[in-house]
């Protein structure tokens, strides 16, 4: 998720530090011995509390050479596993923040998360709203105002009800992703072979979730893109791509290096276009209402017709929900559609279950997709295996105990999610991709806090609901309608950290046309 939650965890990825992976299998646990013992010993010596000094801890030196000579830069994921064997459950990492590694630390800290619950210093995201006067949006804005606006955006999302309200306008979305799927597997050489996939997937995600919160199409889809939207889409990757070398370089540097004005220029290429898509859509609403007409709408619609959202909230809000939104749900599916290919006995289940609910010429609707177990499992399982945002962060604003530690308020914590979804005594085999770990099938389910891709508590994803009912509309759909097969000619499939969890090389797919299933 390239989004504010992002910022504020990009700024600690451009100083950690990653080692290769097989230095994971060989690494030297020279404080807690492996990870199963080492939380035994842990909770053993409990008794007295102990504080911040007393954890173990990572010195700035050794942060510097893991992420600079061992590579760890971009796998910053895989740094959490090595640290966590290395420093056990809880320590303190290379910038001083407190690295929580365990479901139980987990649930322990975020049990006790603040009212207005706070994940770090999001400057880097307020300066081009700062200086144009625009509204924050929930990643920005903190304290009561975040929780105002929160209750505000909650409603018409949230709940799984809400968010079928928009499987028709999903639907539009999954059936033109098909088709430009089809077309594209129709001129590969093969006839099935559809080439980077996640691109494609990215314009599914932006197509989606543009319709439901501009009510309009946008027209990712098309054979062409219309030109208006290619440069809302590179002014996207313009800001993101910047806002690393702005973070990494002193704040001084910024009127004599290219990367600040690009970044900012890539925020006035969003806000543009996002602004003159609400304009219209205001425009439209007054002139309705001036009719005498019903004002009638989905998300946008409810937006600017709450008189607590001034317009500038608006834009603050739809911009950020936006970014949130895209290369989380295009990277989950690209996972999602990967380990499929390479399952090919998780894949035949998810088609039985599948096809057993909706015929090949139909669209899945949302209620066809709340009744499919494995589905809803598949996509759990590769959320944890593949958490597209692989840690996260908390300050709270009060004392806090954690793990027998005392900590004082304002310490700042980062939850290593990636090492916890892959934690061997909740997950055994964790590497393995086994959707049936959570079924509700009569064996007890990991523990909740063992993979929580979406946050916990009131400050959780927004969008959580909407990224779902996209994935599994659109996989449910895919899967009746193809066969996904490996690409033999694609070497091993790695991840790296950008901030998400993004695949190291374009990802191709063979598409194979099942018996007796037309598309389109
Ligand atoms: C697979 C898809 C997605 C994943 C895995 C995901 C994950 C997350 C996570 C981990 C957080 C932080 C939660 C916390 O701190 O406890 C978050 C926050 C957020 N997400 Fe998502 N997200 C996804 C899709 C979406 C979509 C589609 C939208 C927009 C409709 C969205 C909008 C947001 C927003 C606005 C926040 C910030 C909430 C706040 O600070 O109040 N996300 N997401």
């Amino acid at each position: 998720m390239s989004s504010g939650l992002s910022q504020c965890l990009m700024k600690r990825s451009s100083s950690w530090l990653l080692p290769s992976t097989a230095a994971l299998t060989r690494v030297d646990c020279r404080v807690w011995g492996s990870t199963s013992s080492a939380t035994q010993d842990f909770t053993s010596f409990q008794s007295k509390p102990r504080t911040l000094k007393d954890l173990p801890h990572v010195s700035s030196l050794e942060m510097i050479y893991r992420v600079v000579c061992q590579g760890f830069y971009k796998r910053l994921h895989e740094l959490q596993i090595y640290e966590k064997q290395r420093y056990g459950p809880i320590y303190r990492d290379g910038l001083k923040s407190v690295s929580v590694n365990t479901p139980q630390l987990l649930e322990e800290l975020l049990r006790n998360d603040d009212k207005f619950p706070c994940r770090g210093d999001m400057s880097l995201w307020k300066d081009y709203r700062d200086m144009k006067g625009l509204g924050y949006g929930p990643f920005t804005v903190e304290g009561e105002q975040w929780y105002n606006l929160r209750a505000t955006l909650n409603k018409r999302m949230l709940h799984p009800k809400d968010s079928a309200e928009y499987s028709g306008a999903i639907s539009e979305v999954v059936t033109d992703f098909i088709k430009r799927v089809d077309y594209l597997r129709q001129c590969s050489p093969t006839g099935d072979l559809v080439t980077n996939l996640a691109n494609e997937l990215y314009h599914f995600s932006l197509e989606g979730i543009a319709s439901i919160l501009f009510e309009t199409r946008l027209g990712c889809l098309q054979k062409k893109i219309p030109a208006g939207t290619q440069d809302f889409i590179n002014a996207i990757g313009q800001m993101f791509t910047n806002s690393v070398p702005v973070m990494m370089t002193p704040k001084w540097s910024r009127h004599m290096l290219p990367y600040y004005h690009r970044y900012i220029g890539g925020w006035e290429g969003i806000f543009d276009f996002a602004r003159e898509l609400i304009d219209k859509k205001m425009e439209d609403i007054q002139q309705r209402v001036k009719r005498g007409q019903n004002v009638e709408g989905e998300y946008l619609t409810y937006l600017l017709s709450n008189t607590q959202m001034s317009m500038k909230d608006v834009y603050g809000s739809v911009a950020e929900l936006l970014l949130a939104g895209v290369d989380t749900t295009s990277n989950t599916l690209t996972w999602a559609l990967h380990l499929l290919s390479r399952n090919p006995r998780a894949q035949d289940r998810l088609y039985n279950e599948v096809s057993t609910f909706v015929r090949a010429d139909q669209t899945p609707s949302a209620a066809a997709v709340s009744q499919m177990p494995y589905l809803r499992a598949v996509v759990k399982e590769t959320l944890r295996m593949y958490p597209v945002v692989p840690m996260n962060a908390r300050i709270l604003s009060k004392n806090v105990t954690v793990g027998g530690y005392q900590f004082s308020k304002n310490t700042p914590f980062i939850l290593c999610h990636y090492a916890i979804s892959h934690d061997e005594d909740t997950f055994p085999e964790p590497f393995q991709f086994k959707p049936e770990r959570w079924l509700r099938d009569g064996h007890k389910l990991p523990n909740a806090f063992g993979s929580i891709p979406f946050g916990f508590g009131v400050r959780g994803c927004v969008g959580r609901r909407i990224a779902e009912l996209e994935m599994y509309m659109l996989l449910c759909q895919l899967i009746r309608l193809f066969e996904i097969k490996p690409d033999p000619t694609m070497g091993e499939l790695k991840c790296i950290c950008r901030t998400v969890l993004v695949p190291d090389q374009s990802v191709n797919l063979h598409l194979v046309a099942r018996e007796c299933d037309k598309v389109g």
